[in-house]
């Protein structure tokens, strides 16, 4: 509730001030590089702290037959104000020692001019500082909110500068470049708002105000100007002075210093009237220069990227509002567990399973129902419900998917508040011999509780099959008395390359009748260890899709053969040289991570694959890998990429600072021991690798992804008393199973 509070009023801050806020930091880019251009003149003389005020005054006065005013700029330079032997007055760039004319003072470009204007006001004159004044202070508000967004995300403001998770290239550097970027954005917003006030005399005053009626002391006599103690005091203590305008002793010199302001008696040196800056000055005077950038270089650089980048958080601040829109359109989240009439329950694994129950859940809401949708995880109770429809997907060797396998054990635990009507849809496949299994234990479990009556016999729906769920519908409206429509969304599906590749190696079956394969694409692609090949056999519509290690630029992929398998009997009998079609589809959830304190590999069977090239291409971070097979001999096509990088050890006595190690645990010779019975063997070690910070990689199949996360659970809790999901929403879990 408090992050849709402060997202809403960051995005509408943004939206109410997005046109002027591109303008005024378009042209602050631009505006930034002035002082820039003005620093690099060649005008500056070294040590001004060792050259005093009264040298700088005597040079200028031999040379030039009057001097008027002269003022050290941000820059160190020193511009005067002289009327020159020939009888000018020239404003221009001086040597404090010699007085020499080093340049002529030029007047801004018309180009900085006209930008300055824009920047301003518009050239809307007053209307329009109002509108750049109101626009600074909705820039503080945004960056204020949207640190305080920031910290709601990474879990406090501690963890501002923890690992990002998002991939999505405008959220991650909306994030990444808006916590580096926030301090000088809310300076240059802060400081505009300032001037901005200062304009409209919302201020008080800053100018300093003299005594100008002290009557000069007797006892003081005159003396050259070079024994005036004021004068004594470094050119780098000085600002400006303004010479008195005639002979009358009542002239003054007025010397504003980097403090204060004095008037100096022109022939005895008295200090007539002393005043410190009020403080609105010195706050005007820094706001000018931490706006402008003028006197240095690096912060004009900071202001030109600080800029520039408030002009990408635009385009990426719309561009992530419109990706949520879209998905919150897919969502509808709208009525709660205890307030629906109708539950819907989803199993899945891909999404595509959602993708139908969200259609359905639109639907039965367009007629007004209450409908609450959940994973099949959360199953609780529901004090209103009447009816229960499961849509779920099966796995594996006939497994739950990851967000449906707690719900055997939560059904079991669970006395539902009134008796419900169920109605089951399984989808799966009928390629896999456990045709929708999971959705048979489930229908199976229903049955068995007095609180649930079926309302229709389960229905298996094939490959996604519109046509079956049709039926279902229709079936599932007449025993209920409604006409529900569900029409699905368009789903966008991303045409791959489809590329050639040629057959550089493929091995003989091993003992479990699994071989390697490696091929060269013919094409230069773009590929990394962790991406899936998707391969459809010459004649078949079946296609199958194989997690690729990356090893000297070719595709390493390890395959089951099955006696019946399309796939993996064609990719068998491939011969080296030969040709094989196949796309490479990015999958940037199982990629090795780019840094973290550890990486943990587990994998069972051909779901070493991705490691084996993920250990050739990682860099500097301390990695174990336990891998589960059959026998010893089941590990021989691996075991020489895997023994080029790690030493075999187990987990618990991996000393991870002088070696990257691996361990192996089979399951078909004595103590037959899983990879999960390892983990739990080593569940000290286990914990503190999620604890540090490490990251936990998980492929092969879905059977032992399953245990694993169990076992996961067990030891976190034991452990760390946190749950799973803790380390998995932290990108802590990396899982590629099948
Ligand atoms: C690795 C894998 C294993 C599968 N195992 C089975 C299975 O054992 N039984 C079955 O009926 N369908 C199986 N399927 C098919 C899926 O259940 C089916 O494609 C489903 O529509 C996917 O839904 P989802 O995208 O919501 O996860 C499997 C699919 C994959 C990719």
């Amino acid at each position: 509730m408090t992050l849709s509070i402060w997202r809403y009023s960051h995005l509408a801050l943004a939206v109410s001030s997005a046109l002027f806020l591109i303008i005024a930091s378009f042209t602050g880019v631009i505006l930034a590089f002035e002082p820039i251009s003005q620093s690099v003149q060649p005008y500056a003389v070294a040590n001004l702290n060792e050259i005093s005020v009264s040298k700088t005054i005597e040079a200028l006065q031999q040379e030039y037959t009057e001097v008027l005013e002269f003022e050290l700029t941000a820059d160190d330079f020193v511009i005067a104000s002289v009327v020159t032997q020939n009888g000018e007055t020239e404003s221009i760039y001086v040597h404090p020692i010699t007085g020499r004319k080093l340049g002529e003072v030029k007047a801004k470009t018309a180009f900085f001019n006209w930008v300055t204007n824009v920047h301003r006001s518009l050239f809307l004159k007053g209307i329009g500082r109002f509108f750049i004044g109101l626009v600074s202070l909705l820039l503080c508000l945004i960056s204020l909110t949207g640190i305080l967004l920031l910290a709601k995300r990474q879990g406090g403001f501690l963890k501002l500068y923890s690992r990002i998770k998002e991939t999505n290239f405008a959220q991650r550097y909306h994030i990444i470049l808006g916590r580096w970027l926030l301090i000088p954005i809310v300076i240059i917003a802060a400081t505009g708002v300032y001037l901005s006030a200062e304009k409209f005399s919302l201020l008080p005053s800053s100018s300093t105000t003299h005594d100008w009626s002290a009557i000069p002391s007797e006892t003081e006599l005159e003396k050259p100007l070079s024994e005036f103690d004021v004068f004594r005091s470094p050119l780098n203590d000085l600002k400006k002075l303004t010479f008195p305008f005639s002979e009358d002793e009542e002239d003054y010199f007025i010397v504003a210093l980097k403090n204060k302001e004095v008037l100096v008696h022109q022939f005895t040196g008295e200090i007539m009237s002393d005043v410190p800056y009020p403080f609105v000055a010195v706050a005007s005077q820094l706001s000018l220069n931490l706006h402008t950038g003028q006197g240095s270089i690096l912060w004009s650089l900071v202001l030109i990227i600080a800029s520039g980048s408030i002009l990408f958080f635009i385009v990426s601040g719309f561009s992530m509002t419109l990706k949520r829109r879209k998905n919150i359109k897919l969502q509808i989240p709208i009525f709660n567990k205890d307030e629906s009439e109708f539950i819907i329950l989803v199993g899945s694994e891909s999404g595509n399973t959602f993708l139908f129950a969200q259609a359905f859940q639109k639907a039965l809401v367009a007629t007004d129902k209450k409908v609450f949708l959940s994973s099949l995880n959360e199953y609780t109770t529901y004090k209103k419900a009447t009816n229960i429809i499961v849509f779920t997907a099966t796995y594996g060797d006939g497994e739950a998917p990851t967000n449906a396998r707690k719900f055997t054990a939560a059904f079991q635990g669970i006395q539902p508040l009134n008796n419900i009507k169920f109605s089951i849809v399984g989808f799966g496949s009928l390629l896999y011999p456990h045709y929708c299994k999971f959705a048979i234990q489930v229908d199976a479990l229903l049955h068995q509780h007095l609180s649930f009556k079926p309302l229709h016999p389960l229905v298996k729906i094939n490959d996604q099959s519109n046509v079956a769920f049709q039926s279902w519908l229709k079936e599932w409206n007449e025993l209920m008395g409604l006409n529900i429509q569900v029409t699905f969304p368009k789903r966008s599906i991303k045409q791959l390359k489809v590329i050639d590749f040629s057959v550089v190696d493929c091995t003989k079956l091993n003992i479990d009748n699994t071989f390697l394969l490696r091929l060269r694409p013919k094409k230069k692609i773009k590929f990394q260890s962790g991406d899936l090949l998707l391969i459809t056999p010459p004649d078949s519509n079946v296609s199958r899709k194989y997690s690729i290690a990356r090893v000297e630029n070719e595709i390493l992929l390890s395959v089951k053969w099955h006696p019946h398998g399309i796939c993996s009997s064609y990719l068998c009998d491939l011969k080296y040289g030969d040709i094989v079609r196949g796309s490479v589809e990015k999958n940037d959830d199982f990629h090795f991570p780019k840094s973290a304190p550890s990486v943990f590999m587990i994998g069972n069977g051909t779901g070493i694959t991705p490691f084996l090239g993920m250990l050739q291409e990682r860099k500097n971070i301390p990695t174990h890998m336990l891998w589960g097979g059959r026998n010893v001999d089941s590990f021989d096509y691996y075991r020489p990429f895997v023994e080029r990088k790690l030493i075999r050890t187990s987990y618990i006595n991996a000393s991870f600072n002088t070696q990257n190690t691996y361990d192996i645990v089979l399951s078909q010779v004595n103590d037959k021991c899983y990879v999960q019975d390892m983990l739990l063997q080593q569940q000290k070690m286990v914990a503190k690798t999620l604890k540090d910070g490490g990251v936990l990689m998980l492929c092969g199949s879905m059977t032992m992804q399953q245990s694993v996360l169990d076992t996961l659970e067990k030891i976190l809790e034991i452990e760390l008393q946190q749950p799973l999901s803790d380390f998995e929403l932290n990108g802590q879990l990396l899982m590629d199973c099948y």
